[in-house]
């Protein structure tokens, strides 16, 4: 029986979406074209036998013959690129709100691959801090928070029921027309950051939109030969990453149903044509990554930022570690946007970077909201982690024996390139597993039709690097297998707890597994910390890197590196919960860098503090 979370047909021969070099080929399994089946065939057979017998769905063979044609793989689906994905259609002639269109909101709404919060979601509790000039006073329920009533509408069928905590506090700072400074530190597992900015500023627009936006055609009535115009966003959001822009577009397109706001992406790898299109229909709230951004804004006629009212940088320390200060600058200053007096910023990043502070403190208004939310105790309490020794050499077999010994249930297996990546795919298919992969070598074509194949448990398998599935948000995720862990020069722990908060995400619960063997004894004390602050049974193998003073391991130690961030991990707060933040500032138990930046006394920022638990 198949635990994916959704219904999926077991139909074998749809296109496999990426490469598989597959020597023997999973077509072949039931004999070879001479009679007799060779050893290799019967044994796939088996495989293949006990692999269905499990549950599993056939592997899905990759379509040589379509490489480079751009022909659709013959699985009737065709592709559709991410940035092509219905959005309301609204008709000018109808009022404020339109009228309800059930076939879209089955997809956005009521798809089986959409995100739902777990059992466990109360029971999580965050340690909320804020900082700023004025107090904002949280909300409690979406209803009280002052949303207009589309907006409400739109939450609803979201099934967001209570905010989270950074939701709590984000969206009356945005309601009041403060710029925010986010930081939710990694290994949240889904802190809402995305609807957290996406609904207060949708709201606000939401009754002038009409009046803000540049006019445009009746997109009801749309004829691209006539009617195309120059798009003038109100909102832009900047991201690292093609899939989080992808992800943030989907959230958008939710959360504008039925109103006049018209929601695009640009990104990198996928055709300049069809997104120009998409601006050329009007566009009020742009997603983009940096890149294909410049690029368009390079062309007036096709972009102009002069009516944003709103700018976006959603997870700026990515960003800024891949060189895009040019753009944030730009974007920052005005030179290339809207010079508008009420112009708000909003930055969320995991970590708060010296570069990110500058930001903050050059562009951003004095009395902006700085709002950063950890989790109390274990970051992964839902998750349950193991380490199991594996030497190099007997990893494939492990992986497979592994994957074999549970349930069938989406599963994603990090390793630590892009080579390993194509190879560790190879190996699963070939055994008959239905596995596919992502990585940045891939085309955006097929990180698209991978990463959909996986949501959709086509192939709940999916092979990736660390890289590409940062931030990555698919529904029912249950098993994450660290077949590579990462090392302390990539990232280290960071890294890996990015990658297990792939699963068990807003309350859901899920299992990660982690091949471990002497080429890890770098990330090992580390990981066993995480392990003991997890309450997770410790390998003898790793007793070894136990902490002497296991104690100091509950101080609030962040699992980012935050020497640099003006963080401090807690201390420069004062050492975290009940210890307050006094008058004097924040270093009542701090023994960092006091004047690292961040909230310090010398931004002014010492004056309304407060330090909060969540419980969500
Ligand atoms: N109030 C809410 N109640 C239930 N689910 C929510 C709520 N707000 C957001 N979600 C869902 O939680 C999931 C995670 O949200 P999002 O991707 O914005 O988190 P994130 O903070 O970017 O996570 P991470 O940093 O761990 O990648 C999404 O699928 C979203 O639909």
């Amino acid at each position: 029986m198949s635990d994916y979370g959704i219904a999926v047909s077991n139909g074998g021969d749809h296109a496999k979406s990426n490469g598989h070099s597959n020597g023997t080929g999973n077509g072949d399994a039931n004999g070879n074209a001479n009679g007799a089946p060779s050893t290799k065939d019967q044994e796939l057979a088996a495989n293949l036998a006990a692999i269905r017998e499990k549950g599993w769905n056939n592997p899905i063979p990759f379509q040589y013959e379509l490489v480079g044609t751009g022909a659709a793989p013959a699985d009737g689906e065709g592709h559709k690129w991410a940035g092509e994905s219905g959005i309301y259609v609204f008709d000018d002639d109808v009022g404020e709100v339109g009228p309800r269109d059930e076939r879209l909101e089955q997809e956005l709404y009521h798809g089986e691959q959409i995100m739902r919060a777990g059992n466990h979601i109360q029971a999580l509790s965050f340690e909320v801090k804020i900082m700023g000039k004025d107090p904002v006073a949280p909300i409690r329920s979406f209803e009280h928070a002052g949303l207009h009533p589309a907006m409400l509408e739109n939450v609803t069928l979201c099934g967001y029921h209570i905010p989270t905590p950074i939701q709590s506090y984000t969206i009356p700072a945005v309601l009041t027309g403060h710029d925010v400074v986010g930081i939710a530190q990694t290994g949240i597992q889904g802190s809402g950051k995305t609807a957290a900015y996406l609904i207060p500023i949708l709201s606000r627009l939401m009754g002038k939109a009409r009046i803000l936006a540049a006019p445009r055609p009746n997109p009801a009535r749309y004829n691209p030969m006539t009617d195309r115009v120059r798009a003038e966003p109100l909102v832009l959001i900047v991201c690292p990453t093609r899939e989080l822009a992808c992800q943030i577009f989907d959230e958008a397109r939710r959360l504008c149903y039925r109103t006049m706001l018209r929601p695009c992406v640009v990104y990198g790898g996928a055709p300049s044509k069809l997104q120009r299109e998409q601006l050329e229909m009007g566009c009020d709230v742009l997603v983009a990554t940096p890149g294909r951004l410049m690029d368009f804004m390079s062309n007036l006629n096709l972009l102009s930022l002069h009516r944003l009212k709103y700018t976006v940088i959603d997870e700026a320390d990515e960003l800024l570690s891949q060189g895009w200060e040019e753009i944030m600058d730009k974007l920052f200053a005005g030179s290339a946007v809207s010079e508008d007096a009420d112009h708000t910023y909003l930055m969320f990043s995991a970590t708060f970077p010296k570069a990110a502070r500058k930001l903050a403190r050059d562009y951003m208004e004095d009395d902006h909201v700085r709002i950063k939310v950890g989790r109390v105790g274990s970051t992964h309490q839902n998750i349950k982690q193991s380490v199991v020794y594996v030497e190099e050499s007997a990893k494939n077999q492990a992986l497979f024996d592994l994957i074999m010994s549970g349930p069938a249930q989406r599963t994603l297996v990090f390793v630590n390139s892009k080579a390993k990546c194509d190879m560790v795919d190879d190996f699963l298919y070939n055994k008959g597993m239905p596995s596919t992969s992502i990585h940045s070598d891939r085309t955006q074509r097929e990180r698209e039709d991978a990463l959909r194949s996986f949501k959709a448990a086509k192939t709940p398998i999916m092979v990736a690097t660390g890289v590409t599935a940062r931030g990555l948000d698919v529904a029912n995720v249950k098993h994450v297998i660290n077949y590579d862990l990462p090392s302390t020069q990539h990232d280290g722990i960071t890294e890996y707890v990015h990658r297990i908060g792939r699963t068990a995400r807003i309350g859901n619960e899920g299992v990660a597994t982690s091949f471990y063997n002497d080429r890890n004894e770098d990330l090992a004390p580390h990981l066993v910390k995480i392990l003991i602050e997890a309450k997770q049974e410790i390998p003898d193998f790793l007793e070894q890197f136990k902490p002497e003073n296991p104690e100091e391991l509950f101080q609030h130690e962040d699992t980012d590196d935050e020497s640099d961030d003006g963080l401090g991990g807690g201390d420069a707060f004062g050492g975290g919960l009940g210890d307050g933040f006094g008058a004097e500032g924040f270093g009542t138990g701090g023994t960092e860098d006091a004047g690292a930046g961040g909230f310090q006394a010398d931004e002014g920022f010492n004056a309304d503090v407060e330090d909060k638990v969540a419980s969500w």
